[in-house]
């Protein structure tokens, strides 16, 4: 199974597992991780989610075979496995507790931003290289990273893309507190059994006025992105870029303009 699934102790455990392809996500991924997610709404025995990888990987964000496969042109954004994973995620009302170590690319920083605690080992390295692919910010990135780390610094990782160590991500507010990566499942385990034990109402509560005043903006920000993503996921340019990827070459992008 490329997601391992596991409720014990009141977490719902969803760990990336499919080291080979650096886990990479598929659309079979993603619909595993949404239908566990939803399974979990109307589950009163997991009071918190734990999201995981592998120590040297997270993810290498969504599966690049499957966006040149899949194009979006083929049906609405909403049937998709992705947006229902991130549906499903970003409206969780459950607790969502993240461990990073290794790289955390495209989708795999992104989906942080809908987490509530963050935690990075020391070897995290986060990436958005939307723009290298041709592509743009999804999931409301273009909004959360600029009110998570201010324009300038949001605007240097969404339009250079360049990846960026745990120590700037917690600076920048991406992550909660960086800890060793020998200790970093121990860590999180830790943290996700700490909200086991508080009042579940009072957690459910709490997420929700804290998310109140973001989550119109964020839909907002999440359709205007669909519209552009969908169309740049089939032009040239991505197409470029995903050749290139599996050819272990640089893009020519100059053939565009
Ligand atoms: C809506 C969502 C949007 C997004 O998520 S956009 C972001 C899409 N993701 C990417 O652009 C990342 C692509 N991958 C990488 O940049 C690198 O990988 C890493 C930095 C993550 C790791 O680099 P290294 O340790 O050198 O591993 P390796 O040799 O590149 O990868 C090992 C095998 O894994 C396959 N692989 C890696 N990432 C993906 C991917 N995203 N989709 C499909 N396959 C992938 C490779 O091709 C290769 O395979 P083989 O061993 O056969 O050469």
């Amino acid at each position: 199974m490329d997601i391992l699934s596991s409720i014990n102790d009141g977490i719902l455990t969803l760990e990336f597992n499919r080291p080979e392809r650096k886990n990479a996500i598929t659309a079979e991924m993603y619909q595993l991780m949404a239908d566990a997610l939803n399974d979990a709404e109307g589950n009163a025995d997991v009071r918190a989610i734990l999201i995981v990888g592998k120590p040297e990987i997270f993810t290498a964000g969504n599966d690049l075979e499957d966006f040149m496969k899949n194009a979006p042109s083929s049906g609405a954004i909403e049937d998709r496995a992705v947006y229902k994973y991130m549906m499903a995620l970003s409206g969780s009302t459950k607790p969502i507790v993240a461990a990073v170590s290794g790289n955390a690319v495209g989708i795999g920083t992104t989906l942080l931003m809908h987490c509530d605690l963050v935690y990075a080992a020391d070897n995290a390295k986060f990436s958005m290289p939307f723009v290298q692919l041709g592509l743009c910010p999804e999931f409301g990135s273009s909004l959360l990273l600029t009110q998570i780390a201010g324009y300038p610094r949001a605007a240097e990782k969404l339009m250079l893309g360049e990846a960026f160590g745990a120590q700037e991500a917690l600076e920048m507010g991406l992550v909660s507190k960086v800890v060793p990566v020998a200790e970093l499942l121990a860590f999180a385990e830790g943290q996700a059994t700490k909200l086991v034990a508080l009042p579940a109402s009072s957690i459910r509560v709490t997420k929700e006025l804290m998310k109140a005043a973001r989550k119109a903006p964020v839909s907002e920000a999440i359709a205007a992105e669909n519209i552009h993503f969908g169309k740049m996921l089939s032009a040239p340019e991505a197409r470029e870029a995903f050749m290139a990827f599996f050819q272990k070459r640089k893009p020519d992008f100059k053939q565009f303009s």
